[in-house]
């Protein structure tokens, strides 16, 4: 541990002053960890926009310190972040991300709350065996489901594929590169016949770090896409498939 600037957050302990959070929101976008922070924190300050990495400090009206930060997209940028943030004292993360539902009965629109992760990253292999698990906290998880519950969001809980690219990863081939290789062809189908909800690109790494260095990590994803569909995002629903995502997060970041 340490006192000092971490080089790529931007900022240290001593920057949290006496609010010393526990706990952070974490978003792949750095739009959204300012509009968490904006919009339910008081107090609010900017601890650092480095890198496009925007985080934020404040407290909830009952008076809990928060962090609103951000990840980046994919898994070698969130371990960086998640490295350095279990430095400066955080021990309970909440990602608050966006997916792709890759099953015909989860809309865009609603939220899937990941119970594990298929982890095909590179990042995590560099941090944990192949092997490893990469589960959520059962404690938060079921905190978040329970959330939903209570709002009345439509809700999925199960396990999110996390893999290292939007586009060949997640079988895409409306993009600057039409072919796939051998192994990715089809993946998307396996992966829906073994239960697999949504894509997305952090929560399989966030989770194996969470195991590796001891602290709690769950996950919310927006759906944003609806592959057994279409490739692309839709944008009439995305806005609320994260507030929808957002709003069960703060409920269990309040409790
Ligand atoms: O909306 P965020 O949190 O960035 O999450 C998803 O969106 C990005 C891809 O569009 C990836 O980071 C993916 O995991
Ligand atoms: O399809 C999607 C949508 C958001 N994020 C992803 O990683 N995939």
């Amino acid at each position: 541990m340490t006192d000092k600037r971490l080089y790529h957050i931007g900022f240290g302990r001593e920057d949290l002053g006496s609010l010393s959070p526990t706990m952070a929101l974490l978003s792949g976008d750095p739009q959204r960890a300012g509009f968490i922070a904006h919009t339910y924190l008081q107090d609010v300050q900017v601890l650092s926009e480095n890198r496009g990495l925007h985080s934020y400090v404040g407290h909830l009206p009952n008076g809990k310190p928060i962090l609103s930060a951000t990840s980046g997209m994919g898994a070698p940028s969130l371990s960086i972040v998640v490295n350095e943030l279990v430095q400066v004292g955080i021990q309970k993360i909440i990602r608050i991300g966006t997916c792709g539902s890759i099953q015909p009965h989860i809309p865009v629109g609603s939220i899937v709350i990941s119970s594990g992760a298929l982890c095909r990253q590179g990042a995590a292999n560099d941090i944990a065996p192949v092997e490893y698990p990469a589960a959520a906290d059962p404690f938060l998880t079921v905190a978040l489901v329970k959330a939903a519950q209570e709002l009345n969001v439509e809700h999925y809980l199960g396990i999110t594929a996390s893999v290292d690219t939007f586009y060949e990863g997640q079988e895409r081939t409306d993009s600057a590169n039409p072919n796939l290789i051998r192994k990715l062809e089809g993946i998307t189908e396996e992966y829906r016949k073994l239960n697999i909800l949504n894509y997305e690109m952090e929560a399989g790494t966030l989770f194996k770090m969470a195991g590796v260095y001891n602290f709690a990590a769950a996950a919310v994803c927006g759906v944003v896409a609806q592959r057994t569909v279409a490739e692309n995002i839709i944008f009439t629903s995305k806005d609320i498939a994260i507030s929808n995502a957002i709003l069960t997060a703060m409920r269990v970041a309040s409790e």
